[in-house]
């Protein structure tokens, strides 16, 4: 999906970074998978509601997959991107990158995900996707 530079991240702006912290882990130290998927969630949310130009509710989660661990104090960037757009909802496809042992300059990607959410009304029920050139929202 995304062109890599050398750091190993892709070039264009994150959707969203964040650092996971002790109370997000197992005893393990792992993160938990729960608190990556609602990162994700976020996420993936900001394109969906910027496309709908408004409120939207996550329908589905399509697909998950957590390729590599994330630990403590991992620096995440979440990469999402609206790969379809339906008559009320909207699919977006979102990657996570962990740039850890931050002297060494580590990168991994960790999760890929694909989510669905449908655009809502004031009453919570589907409404259409706008045309594009209806969005206000920007950025
Ligand atoms: C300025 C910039 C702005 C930035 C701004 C950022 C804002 C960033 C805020 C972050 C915030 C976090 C965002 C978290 C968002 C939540 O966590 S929401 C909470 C969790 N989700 C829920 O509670 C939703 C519960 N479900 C529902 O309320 C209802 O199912 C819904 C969503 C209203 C849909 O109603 P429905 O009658 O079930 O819908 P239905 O007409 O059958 O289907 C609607 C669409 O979904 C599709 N669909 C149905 N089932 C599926 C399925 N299994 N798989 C895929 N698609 C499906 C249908 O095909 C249809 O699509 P279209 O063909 O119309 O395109």
């Amino acid at each position: 999906m995304t062109e890599q530079i050398s750091n190993g991240l892709p070039s264009h702006m994150p959707t969203l970074r964040v650092m996971p912290m002790p109370a997000d882990a197992n005893v393990h130290g792992d993160v938990f998978g729960g608190w990556i998927m609602s990162q994700v969630d976020i996420a993936g949310a900001i394109p969906a509601a910027r496309r709908a130009n408004g409120r939207v509710a996550t329908i589905a989660v399509n697909s998950f997959l957590f390729k590599q661990p994330v630990f403590v104090g991992d620096l995440l960037s979440f990469y999402a991107e609206v790969v379809k757009v339906g008559n009320t909802s909207i699919t977006v496809s979102v990657e996570v990158y962990a740039e850890r042992n931050r002297l060494q300059a580590s990168t991994v990607k960790v999760t890929e995900a694909t989510l669905t959410y449908v655009a809502t009304g004031d009453d919570r029920k589907p409404r259409q996707i706008p045309p594009l050139e209806d969005i206000t929202t920007v950025g």
